[in-house]
This record gives C-alpha cells, sequence and structure tokens, in this order.
C-alpha cells in the first residue's frame, strides 16, 4: 500500500501511541484475543478469523465455482443483506464495473426496484451471518413468496450465505436451497473476505482470486515492513479527534468509503470516544468542519492511501484494530445496534403491527415537520443553530436511494452552511454503520430523520406488518432512540417525495 500526504510529518514515531501500535501489531497477526483488553476478550476470541482469510478463503473458490456455474443462466443478480454483508460485495461490484443490485433497505419503493421485472432471470442471494437480522429476513420472506407468485420455484432462484447451523442454515438446507457457509469466527464488518464478499461477486463476475492474491500480498508487506500501517493508524488516532472524511473521488476503487464508514464507525463508535467517518463527494467538500481528510488517489487531501481492492480490505480492518488497541475500546461489539433494533420491535407492538397517524408540528407543502420552526427554513435554520461546538449533523434519509437520490446533495449544502462535518446515510442501511456511532459515540450529534410517503407497499409472508409498517417503525424507533438521550432532532416526512425533495434543498439553499 502506498501512503502519501502532507500529515506524514506529524508522525511521532518515538510517541508512547505509536509505541502502543507497535506491539500491538504482531499481537494482531498472532490472533491474541486478550489485545483489547480483559473484557474485550471473550468477544475477541471468536472474532479473529478474518485475520488468515486471505489465505484460508482459497479453499472456498472450489465452491464458489459450482454455485456460479449452477446459477449461471440468470443474468440479474440481487443481493439480500445489511451492513458487512452487502457493503463489501457492493464497493467489489462498484470496483470491476460488474452490475449487481443491492438490497439493503425495507423502503417499499426500493424493493419494487430489487424485484425488478424479470424473475425468470434473477438470483437471489440472501447474505447472514446471524441469520435473524430483521431487513434480510423481511427481504428473503418477499422475494421467495415473488418467485412463487410468479410460477417460478424459488429453490431454483435463491441462495445463502450464513453462519453453520444458524437458525436460516437449518432452515434453508432443509428445503433443499443452496448454501455457502462462512467461517462463524468473523464479524459481518470483517467478513468481505469470507463467502459473504466472494460469493455474491463471484456470481456477478468479479474475479475474487485476485482480491486474495491482493490481500495476501499487503498483509505479508505489512508483516515484514510495518511502517506504513502504524503510520496510518498513528494519524487516524492522533490527528483525528473525532472526524475522518473519505473521499473517492479520483479513486480506482469506488464506493470503498461507504465500507470504510461501517467498519470504523460500528467498531469505533462506543464508550464516547470513537472516530466517525463521513463519506465526502470530492476533497474540497471533505475538509469542511475540520475533519482530517483521507483519499485514495490524488495529493489533495491531508493522507492518500493508495492500491488495489484486495489489499485495501485487509489493510482498512488491521488499521482499525490497531485503532481499537489504541483507544483501548472493544472493536468487535456493537451495543447500540441492538438499541435501536429494540426500539423498532416496541414500536411495532404499540402500533399494533399498522403505523399510526403521526401528526406533524406544522407543514409546508409537500412536507410535514416533526419538530421545532414554523416552516421548513426555520426548522432547518433552528437545528443547525442547536448543533454543539465541535459537533456533528447526520443525515439518515428512509427513502428510495434509486429515485430519491438527489436528497443526498443535502449532505454539502448543511455542511457547508453550517461548517460542521455532515454525515449522510440511508435508512436502515447506515443503522448498521453510523447507526453505532451515533448513539455510543461522543454526544455530540444532531440528527435529521427524512421519511415519505410510499407508491405502494408489500406484505411480509410470515409477518403480522408490511414493508412500510416497518421502514416507519425503524425510523421512529431510532428517533425514540436519539430522543432519550435529548440530542438535537428534526424528522421532515415528504408527503410527495420528489416534490418534497426539491423543496427541501430549495429551503437548505436559501440559509
Ligand atoms: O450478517 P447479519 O448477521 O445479518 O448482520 C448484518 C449486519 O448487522 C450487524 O451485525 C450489526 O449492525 C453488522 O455488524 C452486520 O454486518
Amino acid at each position: 500500500m502506498k501512503i502519501s500526504g502532507p500529515s506524514l510529518s506529524a508522525v511521532d514515531r518515538e510517541s508512547d501511541i505509536y509505541r502502543k501500535l507497535r506491539e500491538t501489531h504482531p499481537r494482531i497477526a498472532k490472533k491474541d484475543s486478550q489485545t483489547w483488553g480483559s473484557k474485550a476478550a471473550a468477544e475477541a476470541a471468536v472474532r479473529l478469523n478474518w485475520i488468515d482469510l486471505p489465505e484460508a478463503s482459497q479453499a472456498l473458490l472450489p465452491q464458489i465455482a459450482d454455485l456460479v456455474a449452477k446459477f449461471s443462466s440468470h443474468s440479474r443478480v440481487v443481493l439480500c443483506g445489511m451492513g458487512g454483508s452487502s457493503l463489501g460485495p457492493e464497493v467489489i461490484a462498484l470496483t470491476y464495473k460488474k452490475d449487481i443490485f443491492i438490497f439493503d433497505s425495507t423502503d417499499p419503493n426500493y424493493a419494487q426496484h430489487a424485484i425488478g421485472s424479470d424473475l425468470a432471470k434473477t438470483v437471489v442471494v440472501v447474505s447472514s451471518k446471524s441469520g435473524s437480522t430483521i431487513e434480510t429476513s423481511s427481504q428473503r420472506a418477499l422475494f421467495q413468496s415473488q418467485f412463487e407468485k410468479a410460477g417460478l420455484s424459488p429453490v431454483d432462484h435463491m441462495l445463502f450465505v450464513t453462519d453453520p447451523d444458524s437458525p436460516l442454515d437449518i432452515e434453508v438446507r432443509a428445503g433443499g436451497y443452496s448454501v455457502i457457509n462462512a467461517d462463524p469466527n468473523v464479524g459481518g464488518r470483517f467478513s468481505v473476505l469470507s463467502a459473504f464478499g466472494l460469493l455474491p461477486s463471484a456470481l456477478v463476475g468479479a474475479p475474487i482470486a485476485d482480491l486474495l492474491a491482493d490481500a495476501r500480498a499487503e498483509k505479508s508487506a505489512f508483516l515484514e515492513e510495518d511502517q506504513a500501517i502504524l503510520d496510518v493508524a498513528y494519524l487516524l488516532v492522533t490527528q483525528a479527534e473525532q472526524y475522518i472524511a473519505f473521499t473517492d473521488a479520483g479513486s480506482t476503487v469506488p464506493g470503498l468509503s461507504d465500507w470504510i464508514e461501517q467498519l470504523i464507525a460500528e467498531s469505533t463508535g462506543k464508550d464516547s470516544i470513537g472516530r466517525l467517518p463521513i463519506a465526502t463527494e470530492d476533497s474540497p467538500r471533505a475538509k469542511v468542519g475540520g475533519s482530517f481528510t483521507v483519499a485514495y488517489a490524488g495529493s489533495s487531501t491531508d493522507l492518500t492511501v493508495e492500491g488495489p481492492l484486495g489489499a485495501h480490505f485487509i489493510f482498512w480492518e488491521w488499521v482499525t484494530a490497531l485503532i481499537g488497541a489504541a483507544l483501548k475500546i472493544d472493536p468487535f461489539n456493537q451495543p447500540n445496534v441492538t438499541e435501536a433494533k429494540e426500539q423498532t420491535a416496541a414500536c411495532l407492538t404499540e402500533w399494533n403491527n399498522s403505523v399510526p397517524v403521526l401528526t406533524p408540528a406544522c407543514s409546508e407543502k409537500s412536507v410535514e415537520i416533526f419538530g421545532d420552526g414554523q416552516s421548513l427554513k426555520d426548522a432547518l435554520a433552528t437545528f443547525i443553530e442547536d448543533v454543539k461546538d465541535g459537533g456533528y449533523i447526520a443525515i439518515m434519509a428512509y427513502l428510495d436511494r434509486r429515485d430519491d437520490v438527489k436528497i443526498a446533495e443535502l449532505r454539502s449544502i448543511l455542511a457547508e452552511k453550517s461548517g460542521h462535518p455532515t454525515s449522510f446515510g440511508w435508512g436502515p442501511r447506515f443503522m448498521h454503520s453510523t447507526g453505532q456511532f451515533h448513539k455510543g459515540g461522543q454526544k455530540n450529534g444532531s440528527f435529521l430523520q427524512i421519511t415519505g410517503e410510499t407508491s405502494i407497499d408489500y406484505e411480509i409472508p410470515g409477518r403480522r406488518y408490511s414493508l412500510r409498517t416497518l421502514l416507519f417503525a425503524q425510523a421512529i424507533g431510532d428517533n425514540r432512540a436519539l430522543a432519550t438521550r435529548k440530542y438535537p432532532l428534526l424528522r421532515l416526512h415528504l408527503q410527495k417525495r420528489s416534490a418534497g425533495i426539491d423543496e427541501i434543498l430549495a429551503a437548505a439553499r436559501s440559509l
């Protein structure tokens, strides 16, 4: 991996932190579960096999090749999965310019795109380590019924990646489905070089053997010569107090920032001392709010890290483990993700499985305002004013990331208007990424939720609620989890999505 940039002059290789990182590096290589302290040791003992994946996953290649051959008559691949289970294949497909539909949402409008118009040609990979993630199990149930309704046998169109003996594994094997098991001692966000990353990527024709070879070469390189990897970990610990802005601009590995975001945010966003990665459009916009800036090409950020995608994967996983040791946190748990899940379940019970009428404080044209402010502009202005010194804004859009993609422009507008680091996440996908940080990291976030009416809805077979109800329970559940912490919180609800997005963008630009 080649590293460069002006920040390297700040590396103090004689400092205590650098010494700690240098001591930690060989302990990670030995898979020493005590590396992150005794409290983290039990979890670490069953989470460290990602270290072996560049070599160990080669053994999976024949099984993956068989599955690719078995499903080769299907021209369209859909991947159902959340967090690490989907962001890995997404960046691989983007990098190698392969087409895969990533279904990592519960938005019915987006689900309609996932289902598409040609189920006969579609193969669906359902990826879930635990087998119990609510989004993934709902997506799976939806697809099963869609295939049946279309007169197609789901067994011929669906295959599964999961841990051996997970409830999902047992059920789908009994049902005659194709299944590939991943190593259970690898956590979701570290799983890209396991079957979770490799199988969907191979189905769309990405060169997975090359990815593994690049990861192996990089691992050998940093085990032999540790300076580059220790320098990067040192900078992210010492030069970024809280915010690390990543940009894919000019990069040969587009989408990597989103994958790194889930890796670092969910691994470090706890005990109020984490690092918040922010995926930004380009280096000028990355700098807003004084974030430490990182790119994978060019020379306009604090740090540039260049290398092939497989090398990036193992490099950033290792850096994350190093950061965890330096910050004295357990990088392998995600305590606050569970909290949002519980709030979602509580909403579903309270609502008796259907969204109640939610009355806004006020409305303007297509947008309902749940929060302070007499108009959209006023609400946004108040929201920005309330951001704490040194704090950040998180925009969470529970919308369709194909049709509603324009709303992502709000990130740079609010960053510029407020001068604060501003992240953007699609709901509920961000819940498996920055969602952990929002509730477990530094207590200085301000949260803007954007929800919208749906043009379609789907019943989820086997559940008593629909996809739309689940989406709203996730949004309102997370809203409650944030509200209990008394963080600044605004929800804008779009009665009409397209018009509402334009109105929000216009109001934000006029601030
Ligand atoms: O693969 P699973 O078990 O469905 O989990 C999906 C995601 O949920 C988390 O467990 C928690 O957000 C992630 O670490 C993981 O990538």
